[in-house]
C-alpha cells in the first residue's frame, strides 16, 4: 500500500513534467510567427537573387534601384541578405540612432584571409579589441598630436611632388596625374608608418605599393564563393591562388621590415633617443605587458595593411577628382587662386596652417567629396534585429550606405550634379558644414563609431596639396583635349574611368619652396624624446619645459611661421600635460606647459584684423561626492567636504589662469550643480557666466564613445559666436573620454579636474569642424 502510494506520487510529477515539455514543444513550433516587414525589393532570380542588378558599377546601380524602390531597399545577393540606404535620413537611422546595432562589418573570404583572420582594425568585429584600437587610433596613431609631429613629412612630400611637376612642366609634357598622386600619398603614408618612402630605389617599398594595389583589388572584387553557397568551396574565379600569393609576399615583406625595425630599435636603445613612427608605437604597445589589450605580430602587420589600403588611394583619388573638376571649371580655379594669392601671397608655399583662412579652398574639397566620395558605399553588418523606418532589418544583414547617392540627392542639394563650391559659402553657417559625420547629407568619411579615423589626416593632406597645386601651376588638359572626361570606373574607391592626363605650367617661377632644414624630420619624429628636440624654425610660439630645458612644444598649426624654437616658459606649476600614452613608457612623461592667458583671438599682425578666433573649452568633472544612503539616487548625491575644498581651489586656479567661462553647460546632477554653486560663490567671475543645466549630460557620460559628439552638439546649440570660452561640467567616463578624443592625448580626469582645450574657428561649429577629433590643443589638466 505504502509502496503503491509512493509510486503514484512519483508518477504524478513525471507526468506533469512530460506534459509541460510537450506543451512547450508544441507552443514553440506552432507559435504564431511574426512576418518580417522587410524594405521594398525588386524581383530577384533563383540562386543569384539580385546579384545581376549590381553591374557595371554597384553604387550607380544601387542609386537607380533606390530611385525606383525608395531610400531603404532590401536585396538578396546570392544567399546574403542586404539592405541599402540611400538618403540622409535612413543613413542617420543606421549610423547614429542604431549605431551600435550596425557597428560590425561584413567579411569575405579575401578579407578574412588577407587580414590574418580579421586581426586588423577595419574589419575587426566590434568588441574589446576594436575598441582598444579605436582609442589608440584617435588618441595616438592618427590623433592630432601625432599628425602635428609628422607634419614635416607631409610638407617634404608636397615639395617633392611640386618639384616633379615643375620639372615635367619645363618639358611641357602631359603627365598621368593619378599615378603621381598615388605615388605621393603612398610615400606620405609609408614614411609616417615605417619611415620609408615608396618610390625611388628602395625595391621593397615599391613592392609595398604593388601589394597595396593588389590587396585593394582582391578585397574589392566580387567573389562568387562569398555569395552563392554552392560555390563556397569552389575556386571558379581563380581567387585562392592569388590570395595565397599576395599574402605570402606581404607577410615576407612585413617580416623583413619588422626585423629591420627591431634591429634599429635595439641600436637606438643602446645609443639613446631616436624617432618614432607608427610602427614603433605599435611595437611599444605590443611590448607593454600592462596594455589593455595585447597586440600580436599579426595584429601589427594587419594594421599596417589597413592604413595603406584605407589611406592611400582614397586621398590620392580625391585630389585627382578635385583637379579634374578645377580644370573643367576655370572660373572656380581662378577664384581659388585669387583667394590663395590674397591670403598666402606668391612668395611662400601654402601651409596646413593657412587652411582655416582659406574657406573657398575648403569648399572646393567639400564639393569634391560630395560628388566624388572615394568610399562611395559604406559597408556594415547588423548584429541584432532592428526596426529602421518601420521596416525589419534582421541580424546578420549586410548594410550598404550609398554615400555617393546621398551626396546627389536633390532633396538636399540644388543642382546636385553641378560642381559648385559656393553652395558651402552662400548662407551664413553653411560654410562650416562638417564632412566628418555630423551632417548626414554629406558623409564621405562615414559616421558613428566606425567612422573614418583618418579623416583629419586626409583633409589636411588633400586641402594643402590641392592648394599647392592651384597656387603653383596653371593646368591644361593633356594630349590636346579641351575637357576632362569625368566618367567613373569600377572599383571600391571610385577610380576614374580614364587616367587624368594633364599638363602643368609653372605659374610661379621659381617655385616658392621652403628650404627644409636638415634634421627637421628627426626633430619632428623624435618629439617624444626631448633630448632630440632642438631649436629650429617653428610654427608655434608656445614653449614647454622638458628634462629641464625649455623647448618649443610644436603644438599646433603647421610650420614656417618663423618663430624661434627656444623661449621662456611661463611658470604654471599646477598644470600637467598628460602623457601621449600612459601605456607606452616613452610616452608616459608629464611635463609642465605654458598656458596662454592672452585674448583668445588670432590676429593678422599686418592688418590687426581678427582672422580666426581661438575658442577655449573647459571640461570639468564634478567635485568629490558623498556615497548616498540607500534611498539616495546616484543623480542626487551631494558633494563631500573634500569636494567643497576642491571646488574652491579649482575656481581660484582657473581664475588665476584667466580661463573664465562666459557660458557654462552643466549636468543637472546634484554634485555638478553644487560644484558650480561653490565655484560661483568663491570666484565672482564665474557667476557672471550664462548657465544652462543640460540633463542629458548626466546620462551621456555613461555611454561608450558618445560624449564628445554630444558636447559638440550642445555647445553649438547653446553658444553664440561671440562667446569664446565655454565650460562643460559633467561626469566620467564620458568627460575624460571626450577630452582624450578631442585632444588626441590620453587624458585622465579625477574629480574636480579640468581639461583645458583650444581650437580656432569663427564659430564654434567651425572650430569643431576644423579641429575634428584629435585636433584640439590640450593646454593641460588643472587639478585642485
Ligand atoms: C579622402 C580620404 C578618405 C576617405 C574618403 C575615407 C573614407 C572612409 C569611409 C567612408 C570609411 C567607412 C566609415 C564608416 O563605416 O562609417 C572609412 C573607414 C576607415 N578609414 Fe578612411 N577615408 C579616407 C582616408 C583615410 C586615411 C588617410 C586613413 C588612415 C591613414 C583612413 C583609415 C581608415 C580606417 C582604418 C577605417 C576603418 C575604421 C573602422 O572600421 O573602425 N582613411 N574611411
Amino acid at each position: 500500500m505504502l509502496c503503491a502510494m509512493e509510486g503514484e506520487e512519483l508518477i504524478k510529477p513525471i507526468t506533469v513534467l512530460f506534459l509541460i515539455l510537450v506543451l512547450s514543444f508544441l507552443l514553440f513550433f506552432f507559435r504564431p510567427r511574426r512576418r518580417l516587414r522587410l524594405p521594398p525589393s525588386p524581383i530577384g532570380l533563383p540562386v543569384i537573387g539580385h546579384l545581376h542588378l549590381l553591374a557595371p558599377i554597384p553604387h550607380q546601380a544601387l542609386h537607380k534601384l533606390s530611385a525606383r524602390y525608395g531610400p531603404l531597399i532590401h536585396l538578396r545577393l546570392g544567399s546574403v541578405c542586404c539592405v541599402v540606404a540611400s538618403s540622409a535620413a535612413t543613413a542617420k537611422e543606421l549610423l547614429r540612432t542604431h549605431d551600435l546595432s550596425f557597428s560590425d562589418r561584413p567579411s569575405s573570404k579575401a578579407v578574412s584571409y588577407l587580414t590574418y583572420g580579421l586581426a586588423d582594425f577595419s574589419f575587426a568585429p566590434y568588441g574589446a579589441y576594436w575598441r582598444f584600437m579605436k582609442k589608440l587610433c584617435v588618441s595616438e596613431l592618427l590623433g592630432g598630436r601625432t599628425l602635428d609631429q609628422l607634419l614635416p613629412i607631409r610638407r617634404e612630400e608636397i615639395v617633392a611632388l611640386l618639384q616633379t611637376l615643375h620639372d615635367k612642366s619645363q618639358e611641357r609634357q602631359a603627365i598621368d596625374m593619378g599615378g603621381e598622386l598615388i605615388r605621393f600619398t603612398n610615400n606620405v603614408i609609408s614614411r609616417m608608418t615605417m619611415s620609408r618612402r615608396c618610390s625611388g630605389s628602395e625595391g621593397e617599398s615599391e613592392e609595398v605599393r604593388r601589394l597595396v594595389e593588389e590587396i585593394s583589388e582582391l578585397t574589392g572584387k566580387f567573389n562568387l564563393a562569398d555569395y552563392v553557397g554552392l560555390c563556397k568551396n569552389l575556386d571558379l574565379q581563380g581567387f585562392d591562388r592569388r590570395l595565397e600569393d599576395v599574402r605570402r609576399r606581404f607577410d615576407g615583406m612585413m617580416e623583413k621590415i619588422l626585423k629591420d625595425k627591431e634591429a634599429g630599435r635595439a641600436k637606438r636603445r643602446e645609443m639613446g633617443g631616436g624617432g618614432k613612427d607608427l610602427l614603433d608605437m605599435l611595437i611599444d604597445i605590443s611590448e607593454d605587458a600592462s596594455a589593455e589589450a595585447r597586440l600580436t605580430r599579426d595584429n601589427i602587420k594587419a594594421f599596417v595593411m589597413d592604413i595603406f589600403v584605407a589611406g592611400t588611394d582614397t586621398s590620392a583619388i580625391t585630389m585627382e577628382w578635385a583637379l579634374a573638376e578645377l580644370i573643367n571649371h576655370p572660373e572656380i580655379l581662378r577664384k581659388a587662386r585669387e583667394e590663395l594669392d590674397a591670403v598666402v601671397g606668391k612668395n611662400r608655399l601654402v601651409e596646413e596652417s593657412d587652411i582655416p583662412n582659406l574657406p573657398y579652398l575648403r569648399s572646393i574639397v567639400k564639393e569634391t567629396l560630395r560628388l566624388h566620395p572615394t568610399g562611395p558605399l559604406i559597408l556594415r553588418r547588423s548584429n541584432n534585429d532592428s526596426k529602421i523606418d518601420g521596416y525589419d532589418v534582421p541580424a546578420n544583414t549586410t548594410v550598404f550606405v550609398n554615400v555617393w547617392a546621398i551626396g546627389r540627392d536633390p532633396e538636399h542639394w540644388s543642382d546636385p550634379l553641378e560642381f559648385y563650391p559656393e553652395r558651402f559659402m552662400e548662407k551664413k553657417g553653411e560654410e562650416a558644414m562638417d564632412v566628418r559625420g555630423q551632417h548626414f547629407e554629406l558623409i564621405p568619411f562615414g559616421s558613428g563609431r566606425r567612422g573614418c579615423p583618418g579623416a583629419s589626416l586626409a583633409l589636411q593632406l588633400v586641402q594643402s596639396t590641392v592648394g599647392a597645386m592651384i597656387q603653383c601651376f596653371e593646368w591644361k588638359v593633356g594630349d590636346g583635349g579641351t575637357v576632362v572626361d569625368m566618367a567613373e570606373g569600377p572599383g571600391l574607391t571610385l577610380p576614374r574611368a580614364k587616367p587624368l592626363r594633364c599638363t602643368p605650367l609653372s605659374r610661379l617661377n621659381p617655385l616658392p619652396l621652403p628650404s627644409i632644414p636638415a634634421g627637421a624630420i628627426i626633430r619632428q619624429l623624435c618629439v617624444f624624446d626631448a633630448s632630440i628636440l632642438v631649436s629650429s624654425p617653428c610654427c608655434c610660439h608656445e614653449m614647454m619645459t622638458m628634462r629641464g630645458s625649455v623647448v618649443c612644444c610644436c603644438c599646433r598649426g603647421g610650420g614656417g611661421g618663423g618663430g624661434s624654437g627656444i623661449g621662456t616658459a611661463l611658470p604654471t606649476p599646477s598644470l600637467f600635460v598628460p602623457s601621449a600614452s600612459p601605456k607606452s613608457p616613452s610616452l608616459r612623461r608629464s611635463q609642465s606647459i605654458s598656458v596662454s592667458t592672452a585674448d583668445p583671438e588670432v590676429r593678422d599682425e599686418a592688418s590687426a584684423a581678427p582672422l580666426t578666433r581661438r575658442r577655449r573649452l573647459i571640461l570639468l568633472r564634478h567635485a568629490d561626492s558623498r556615497i548616498g544612503d540607500r534611498f539616495t539616487k546616484d543623480h542626487d548625491r551631494p558633494i563631500s567636504k573634500v569636494g567643497r575644498k576642491d571646488a574652491i581651489s579649482i575656481s581660484s586656479k582657473l581664475q588665476q589662469l584667466g580661463w573664465i567661462p562666459e557660458l557654462v553647460l552643466s549636468s543637472d546632477a546634484t554634485r555638478t550643480k553644487e560644484t558650480l554653486q561653490i565655484m560661483q560663490e568663491h570666484a565672482q567671475r564665474f557667476s557672471e557666466a550664462e548657465v544652462y543645466f543640460v540633463p542629458s549630460f548626466y546620462s551621456i557620460a555613461a555611454m561608450d564613445g558618445q560624449t564628445a559628439e554630444h558636447l559638440q552638439k550642445a555647445i553649438c546649440e547653446y553658444s553664440r559666436d561671440e562667446i569664446l570660452t565655454v565650460m562643460c561640467m559633467g561626469h566620467n567616463r564620458g568627460w575624460e573620454e571626450a577630452a582624450s578624443m578631442l585632444s588626441g592625448a590620453t587624458v585622465e580626469l579625477k574629480t574636480c579636474n579640468a581639461a583645458l582645450l583650444e581650437a580656432t574657428g569663427n564659430s564654434w561649429d567651425e572650430a569643431f569642424t576644423l579641429a575634428g577629433l584629435g585636433g584640439w590643443k590640450l593646454h593641460g589638466v588643472v587639478k585642485p
